[in-house]
């Protein structure tokens, strides 16, 4: 199964790094299908324009329907697909998200600059195809092009032969609920620090144990929000401590 992805953008170099490592692999390996669009190509006027003055005024630019709907009908021509729209007004982009999104056949990203598109864009595309506007975090960025890269990275790396050593959906990280506790590897001691007993012990289960308990108590300090939407069976006695 491969995937289709096509990201239109006024920065087609802002995507290059995409072509790099790990998913220029699964590209080349025929795993994923990538696409970059100029939207100027779509414009038909001398200066090749892509935004104008807010209706109702406010600060900054909009980027136009017209030039938007005739890269996205030439891009979406090719086939269905979800449309996907990053904007810092979206919903959270989870990696349930990503997970939902691995599924797809197509996925298309309209990156946005200035202070976004109109938002006749994604009203037109929502009545005939699945549009989703997404957020990657609580932080404003100047466009969508680097969220489109960090969406396109975990969705990626979770299709089949992507990762070298796939790990299944329910041992990725993130996925008990927990963050990552603390890893280790050689040297033993390193500047006066020294690894856990622990994790040399050979004692699996110990070493589990110790693990869950790194985990809980960094989940603990660091997103208090990830333990408080734990299912209730999710933590046993022994997690209790925390
Ligand atoms: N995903 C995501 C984002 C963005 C984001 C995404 C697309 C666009 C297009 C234009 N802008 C600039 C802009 C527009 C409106 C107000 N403020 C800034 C973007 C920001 N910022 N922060 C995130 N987590």
């Amino acid at each position: 199964r491969r995937v289709r992805i096509d990201v239109v953008t006024i920065f087609p170099g802002y995507l290059a790094p995409l072509r790099e490592a790990l998913l220029g692999r699964a590209i080349e390996a025929g795993l994923v299908e990538l696409g970059v669009h100029d939207l100027r190509d779509w414009t038909h006027d001398v200066h090749q324009a892509v935004d104008d003055s807010p209706y109702g005024g406010g600060p900054g630019m909009v980027m136009r329907p017209q030039v938007w709907g005739e890269a996205l009908d030439a891009v979406l021509a090719a086939g269905p697909a979800r449309l996907v729209v990053p904007t810092p007004a979206g919903r959270p982009f989870t990696q349930a998200t990503a997970q939902a999104w691995a599924g797809e056949e197509r996925l298309v990203f309209a990156c946005g600059r200035y202070e976004g598109i109109d938002q006749r864009v994604v009203d037109s595309y929502a009545a005939r195809m699945p549009v989703d506007e997404v957020s990657i975090g609580d932080y404003v960025l100047v466009g969508g092009e680097v969220a489109v890269m960090v969406m396109v990275e975990a969705v990626v790396r979770l299709l089949p032969g992507v990762l070298g050593n796939p790990v299944s959906a329910q041992e990725d990280s993130f996925s008990d609920g927990l963050l990552e506790g603390p890893a280790y590897t050689r040297p033993v001691s390193w500047r006066g620090l020294d690894v856990p007993e622990v994790l040399r012990s050979g004692n699996h289960a110990a070493i589990a144990r110790w693990r869950r308990d790194r985990a809980l108590e960094r989940t603990a300090a660091r997103r208090p929000d990830l333990l408080d939407a734990l299912p209730e069976d999710a933590l046993d006695r022994a997690d209790r401590a925390f």
